[in-house]
Formats: C-alpha cells, sequence, structure tokens
C-alpha cells in the first residue's frame, strides 16, 4: 500500500524526468509506514528513530510530526509525541497543525490550551496554506520594497475600498460531514482571506524579516477591527446542498441545513490608516468561476477634458487606479502582481518576479491587462511546498500563532453566533446564479442588491417537508422567511435598495405605508440603521388611516411619527397623511377626503402607482383596512375609500384594493404564531378578495414579495 502511495508522487512540473525518478526512490527508500495508535506505538517508533540513528552513526537535528487528522485526535496524540516520542535535548521538535483550530473563540481556546500541555509556542507551526501562496506571500515585500510610492497614497485620504475573494466553482459535495459543522465563513473568511487582510491593513515593522515585529503589528490591527453586526454580512447556500447534507450525514429528508456556502462580509477598521475604508471579504462554493484575489482601489478625483480615445495608461489620471495581488486560477490563471500603470512602476525582486510584457486580449477589473504593469514569478511553486520547506529552515513567519489565531476567532465569534439562525440565500449555483448574489454597500451594512423574487427555485422538485422549511414561493409569489429580527433587517435593506433604483430611475421615491404594530419594527430598523436612505426624495404615503385625530396614539401618522419621522429629515412637503380630519369632523362623506387623497396622489404620483407598498395581514384576512365582505373597497374604480372595522375604531380610510394592485412592487410583512392559521389558509386559497381581502393582493403589472418570519409561516 505504502509503495502504491508513493509510486503516484508526483514532482514539480519543471522538475527534469530523470532527477524526479531518484527523488523519488531516495524517498521511496526512505520512507516506512507504521500505525500509531497506542502509547507503546510511539515508545517503539522512538525507538526505532534512535536505533535507526546508532546504525547510520547520525546525530538527530530534530523531529517533525505533521498531524494530518482530524482536530479531535489532536491532544491525544500530542500527548503520546509529548511523553514518548520527543527527540534527545539539543534536537528539535516541531508539530504541524492544519485548520480547523476549533470553530468559535472558545473552543479554538480550549485545543489551544490543551496543545500548550504538550508543546511550546516555537513548537507548533499551524499551516495557513494561503500564506504560502506566491501572491500573498509577496504582500509584505512588495509594500516594504515601494514604500516611496506607497507610504503617501496607503491610507483612507487614497484608497476607496479592499476586495478580498476566494470564489470557487466545487461544491462541499464530498465533505459535507466537515462543512455542515463550518461553513464558508470558518472553512475560509476567518483563516485564509483574515490572514490577507491583515497583511494589507497592518502597520510596516521597519523589518519585515522579523516575525515577532510582524506578529505584534497583526495583533495591533485586529484589535483596531471594529466589531461585526449581523448586517455586516450577506450569506448564501447553494441549493444542492441540503440534499448533499442530507446524503452524506444520513439526515431526515425533512433536514434543512443553515451553513452558508457563501458570505460577503464588510470590515471596517478604527485606525488612522483606515478609519471609513470598506474592507470586502467575500467567498463562496458552487459560483461562477475559480479566482482568488486581492483588490486594492484607490480613489479617483481627476476630471480629464482630454478625449476617452487619446490618453494613454501611462499618464492619464482618469482611469481606474489598483494593486492587484492575483492569488491564481481565473482569467490569468497563474499569480500576479498588477500595479495600475498611472500609479507608479513597482519595485520587484528581479531573480523571482518577472514582467510581463506580452498581454493577451485579456480584460481584468475592467482595464485592458496592457493598463497594468504585470508581474508573475519566474518559478510557480506550490503553497504547501513553500510551507514545508519553511518548516525544515524554522521560518515561522508563514505560521498562525496561538495569539494571532484566538485574535481572528474573537473577532468572528459574534458575527457567527449572530447569524446562526439566519436563513441563508438560496442560490442555484455556477452559472445561474447571475446576478443573485450580487451586494452593496449601504453605509455600515450590507444588503444584497436584488430584492427580486428567486425565480430560480422549482417549488415541484422540493419534498413536502422541504417546502415546510422554507419556501421561495408563497402564493405563487416571493417569500423570504428568517426570525423576525433578520427579517425586519432584510426588509428593511431590501426597501433601502428598492428606494435607491426608484431615486436613480425617476428622482423620487413614493412609498406607502401601513399602520398597525408589525410595521413599528421597521420603522425602528430603518430610523436606526439606515443613514443612507435617500429620505429627502422619499414621499411618504399612508396605506390606511383610523378616522381620529392625526396626534390620536390610535393614528397610524402618529406611530409612523413617533417611530420614523421623528428621527430622519423627510421634507415637511413630502409628508402626505390622510385626510381623516377635515372641518374640524373625521371621515364624513360630504368632506371628500378620499377624493382629495386620491386627487393628492395623482397630482404628484407618475400614473398614480407608488413604487411600493407595505401591507400587513389581519388574523381574519384584512390587510389595510379592507375587511372581509367590505362593501367598499374590495373591486370599483375608487384609488381611496372609507370603510367600516369589525373593531375600534371602526371608521377607516384605505386605499383600495384595485388601486394597492397598480403598484410597482407591494411587500407583505407577517410576523408572529398568531398569524400562522391565516398563512396556513392562505397558503391553500386561490383569489378570494371578499373573503380574505390579503388573498386580492395581486400586482397587475408589479411584484409582491411575502417576508414572513418563521413563526408565522411554521408555527
Ligand atoms: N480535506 C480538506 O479539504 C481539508 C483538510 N484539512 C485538514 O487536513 C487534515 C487532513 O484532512 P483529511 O485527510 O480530509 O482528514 P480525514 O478526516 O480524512 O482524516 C485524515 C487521517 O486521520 C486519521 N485519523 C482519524 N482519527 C484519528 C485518530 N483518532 N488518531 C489518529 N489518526 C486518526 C484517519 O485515519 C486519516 O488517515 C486534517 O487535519 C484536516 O482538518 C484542512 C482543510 C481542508
Ligand atoms: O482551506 C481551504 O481552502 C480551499 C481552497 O484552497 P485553494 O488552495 O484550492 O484555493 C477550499 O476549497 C477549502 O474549502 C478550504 O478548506
Amino acid at each position: 500500500m505504502m509503495f502504491e502511495v508513493l509510486k503516484n508522487l508526483a514532482c514539480p512540473p519543471d522538475e527534469h524526468p530523470t532527477r524526479c525518478a531518484v527523488l523519488k526512490d531516495q524517498f521511496l527508500k526512505l520512507s516506512q509506514y507504521y500505525q500509531l495508535r497506542t502509547a507503546e506505538n510511539y515508545t517503539v517508533l522512538n525507538r526505532e528513530i534512535e536505533t535507526l540513528l546508532e546504525q547510520e552513526g547520525l546525530e538527530e537535528a530534530g523531529r517533525i510530526f505533521y498531524f494530518s487528522v482530524p482536530p479531535f485526535a489532536y491532544a491525544e496524540i500530542a500527548g503520546h509525541i509529548n511523553s514518548s516520542c520527543r527527540p534527545r535535548p539539543g534536537a528539535w521538535l516541531r508539530v504541524v497543525l492544519e485548520k480547523p483550530f476549533g470553530h468559535d473563540l472558545e473552543s479554538a481556546q480550549q485545543l489551544a490550551a490543551e496543545l500548550r500541555n504538550f508543546f511550546k509556542e516555537e513548537e507548533m507551526y499551524r499551516v495557513d496554506h494561503y500564506l504560502g501562496k506566491q501572491a500573498v506571500a509577496h504582500i509584505l515585500p512588495f509594500r516594504d520594497q515601494n514604500r516611496q510610492f506607497l507610504d503617501p497614497i496607503w491610507n483612507r485620504h487614497h484608497v476607496e475600498r479592499v476586495e478580498i475573494v476566494l470564489k470557487e466553482t466545487v461544491d462541499a459535495k464530498g465533505r459535507a460531514s466537515f462543512y455542515e459543522q463550518y461553513g464558508v465563513i470558518r472553512d475560509v473568511l476567518q483563516n485564509h482571506l483574515t490572514e490577507v487582510m491583515m497583511y494589507l491593513a497592518m502597520e510596516l515593522p521597519a523589518n519585515i524579516s522579523s516575525t515577532e515585529d510582524v506578529l505584534q503589528h497583526k495583533l495591533q490591527t485586529f484589535k483596531s477591527l471594529q466589531e461585526l453586526e449581523k448586517t455586516s454580512a450577506v450569506i448564501g447556500q447553494y441549493q444542492a446542498y441540503t440534499s448533499q447534507v442530507q446524503e452524506e450525514l444520513q439526515k431526515a429528508q425533512n433536514y434543512f441545513s443553515m451553513t452558508p456556502t457563501f458570505a460577503g462580509v464588510l470590515i471596517h477598521m478604527d485606525s488612522l490608516r483606515w478609519e471609513g475604508v470598506p474592507f470586502i471579504l467575500a467567498s463562496g462554493k458552487a459560483l461562477d468561476e475559480r479566482v482568488g484575489y486581492i483588490r486594492v482601489l484607490f480613489k479617483n478625483r481627476a476630471y480629464c477634458t482630454q478625449s476617452e480615445a487619446l490618453r494613454d495608461a501611462e499618464h492619464s489620471q482618469c482611469k481606474a487606479k489598483q494593486i492587484i495581488f492575483y492569488i491564481g486560477h481565473g482569467e490569468l490563471n497563474s499569480p500576479a502582481v498588477l500595479v495600475s500603470r498611472n500609479l507608479f512602476r513597482p519595485i520587484m525582486p528581479e531573480g523571482s518576479w518577472r514582467e510581463v510584457t506580452d498581454h493577451p486580449q485579456l480584460h481584468l477589473f475592467g482595464q485592458p491587462l496592457s493598463d497594468y504593469y504585470v508581474y508573475s514569478p519566474v518559478k510557480e511553486r506550490d503553497a504547501y511546498a513553500m510551507l514545508i520547506s519553511s518548516i525544515y529552515h524554522a521560518r515561522k513567519d508563514f505560521f498562525i500563532t496561538t495569539e494571532n489565531l484566538l485574535a481572528s476567532w474573537e473577532f468572528w465569534t459574534p458575527l457567527l453566533d449572530s447569524i446562526s439562525h439566519q436563513a441563508p440565500r438560496l442560490y442555484p449555483g455556477g452559472r445561474e446564479n447571475q446576478h443573485l448574489l450580487d451586494f452593496e454597500m449601504l453605509g455600515q451594512e450590507l444588503s444584497f442588491t436584488l430584492a427580486e423574487p428567486v425565480e430560480f427555485l422549482d417549488t415541484s422538485k422540493q419534498t413536502p417537508d422541504d417546502y415546510q422549511t422554507i419556501q421561495a414561493k408563497f402564493r405563487n409569489s416571493s417569500l423570504v422567511s428568517a426570525w423576525p429580527e433578520e427579517l425586519v433587517s432584510q426588509l428593511a435593506s431590501d426597501l433601502e435598495a428598492v428606494a435607491a433604483r426608484a431615486v436613480a430611475r425617476s428622482g423620487e421615491f413614493h412609498l406607502a405605508l401601513s399602520g398597525g404594530s408589525s410595521p413599528v419594527v421597521l420603522f425602528q430598523r430603518l430610523a436606526k440603521h439606515h443613514y443612507g436612505f435617500p429620505w429627502k426624495r422619499t414621499h411618504l404615503w399612508l396605506v390606511d388611516e383610523r378616522c381620529v385625530p392625526l396626534s390620536d396614539p390610535e393614528s397610524n401618522f402618529c406611530s409612523l411619527h413617533d417611530h420614523l419621522l421623528q428621527h430622519v429629515r423627510v421634507p415637511y412637503f413630502n409628508l402626505h397623511p390622510m385626510p381623516v380630519h377635515l372641518n374640524r369632523r373625521l371621515c364624513v362623506e360630504e368632506d371628500q377626503g378620499p377624493e382629495l387623497y386620491a386627487e393628492e396622489i395623482a397630482a404628484l404620483v407618475t400614473n398614480a402607482s407608488f413604487d411600493l407598498v407595505l401591507l400587513g395581514v389581519g388574523t381574519d384576512g384584512h390587510t389595510a383596512s379592507l375587511f372581509p365582505h367590505s362593501s367598499s373597497g374590495l373591486g370599483g374604480s375608487q384609488a381611496v375609500v372609507l370603510t367600516e372595522s369589525p373593531i375600534k375604531p371602526h371608521q377607516r380610510m384605505t386605499l383600495s384594493l384595485p388601486f394597492i394592485n397598480k403598484a410597482r412592487q407591494v411587500f407583505v410583512l407577517v410576523l408572529g404564531k398568531g398569524k400562522h392559521e391565516i398563512v396556513t389558509l392562505l397558503s391553500r386559497v386561490g383569489n378570494k378578495p371578499k373573503k380574505w381581502p390579503i388573498s386580492g393582493v395581486r400586482p397587475s403589472s408589479g411584484q409582491l414579495v411575502w417576508y414572513m418570519d418563521y413563526e408565522a409561516l411554521l408555527g
């Protein structure tokens, strides 16, 4: 068996076949196979090493133990090595450990404490193989050798944003037992991408070869990281993942995984250098391409009068300015360092990096390759080869110390805890993902750009149990479902995205809001977290109103005022309360309140079609102030009508159902267990507005999205 394994070893591609054969032969002669189960096995191994050394007349330099085992086996093996297999004094011991090093701060601390019982810090080499990738390993030397150019610009005044990305096309098939416990944040972001971010963001030590200085600067940078909020991340899961987990872990058909296979995270730092600069980390499985890169995009304040056709890359200040550490794969299919020609010509170590001048017709990050100085390694080296060689030479620069590891878990654990119940957005995988996983920054938050329905889901392929757990459709319209807090946060983000698009399209956003208790949490969320919301361009309308004075606590407008309006700056002229109080009386037909409101809408809203109408659902199936069997508002041509509620205050003014259905988008928010019964009923009935007015909400050319928390959906 051993021979079979070794026979299949490959040499690096540039190794001559003859020399490769010699090396393999040598390796084979030196290799022996031992199965190490008991303490006795380790004692025997130790004895045999010593005998062998004696026979050969050699003095032992040291021993390397490479732990290619699952972490739960670490402590036991470490104990055996420590007690029975340490080399004699004077020779060194090095143990190599592979991630995962815990799954959160507590477990990482525990694992670290166990290992510390047996090994000294300097004996441990924790591998993060990304640190052995050539482009990553060159970040610090690049910053060091190009200090003269970078010193003035490597800061918040000049850097627009930083993107650190690992996209994969493979999925987690075959690895579900590992992946299901970890997910993409623990698998890739907490380690590889965080380490890369540290190399980019840390203050540069005077001597980058000093492992201790580099570590201390890294730890300083960890301290500057702003705490992540739930809204700092967007997460997704490829559609086939749950069934892979069910199959590989023998889970029941109704098991639904919440493990993210895609994540985008927005990180900010509290440091003079980086304050306000977004660091975006993104990674995922089953994406449309395989590529890894680090992109530092610089601000561009120039306006160029010269026509675009005449501009040359080297001198035009109007072309994008960026530095890219291309980790590999993707269009270039090799590691590279690229610097926009209008930034500077970088200094690169001649022996190990060479300039690439034969530019194929490639475009990278919106620019032809000829716009960059491009460098690639003279000799491509595998990350592991580099790391193993470093272990032999006792070079600890590219390994993760305990302090470093714990600092990273301390940073990531709160986010992991806060999203542990958040349902990831489902994506089909590969090219079919289209824009589904695109995300954007809104102030300090990240949200998916697309609020549109998850059209790709074919619910007919789902089993009834899947259907119970999560649905992409409800009554043939899009459904977003999560725990209440996440749901409201998603709704608020989606709402802001709709607002931004409406403003971009027409300069205004016309939003009609419902009253009642459910939207209050949304109002509060919008008031506290959405500083980028285009309030100045937003017109606020009421979906319905109780016939009470606007200052009455029962009034929907009053609630809107208390929870939202008093916290944001909506121009006074953009507020449109319903005219329930005219001529010092409430909702009297002759005062023609509904007609006045309809006229106001017609005068200000293009095609009298709101950009977005937010609705709720009552336990009896009412929506807005349209109650079952209402004599008005369920049909007809009136936009606004007076209705009667079965509960106090009885008199109401409301938008009519036909008018609501003219909206470009309608969001329906449903929260709480109390709504489960009506939700179940609605999932079965057709269009019966007389009985259940909400069932008549079917925008004629617009889009309907249901936002339901798990209790409302699942009971
Ligand atoms: N497979 C992957 O994609 C990745 C693996 N790793 C790490 O690389 C290492 C190897 O990974 P895999 O080969 O996938 O792991 P694995 O789970 O297949 O196991 C590797 C070996 O550990 C041995 N082993 C299991 N329990 C043991 C015990 N109690 N005592 C002694 N030996 C035991 C198994 O017999 C097997 O030979 C692990 O440390 C893993 O965490 C890290 C990142 C990715
Ligand atoms: O550590 C890991 O990294 C790989 C990606 O590494 P690469 O060298 O192939 O880019 C990832 O697929 C795996 O899930 C993760 O555990």
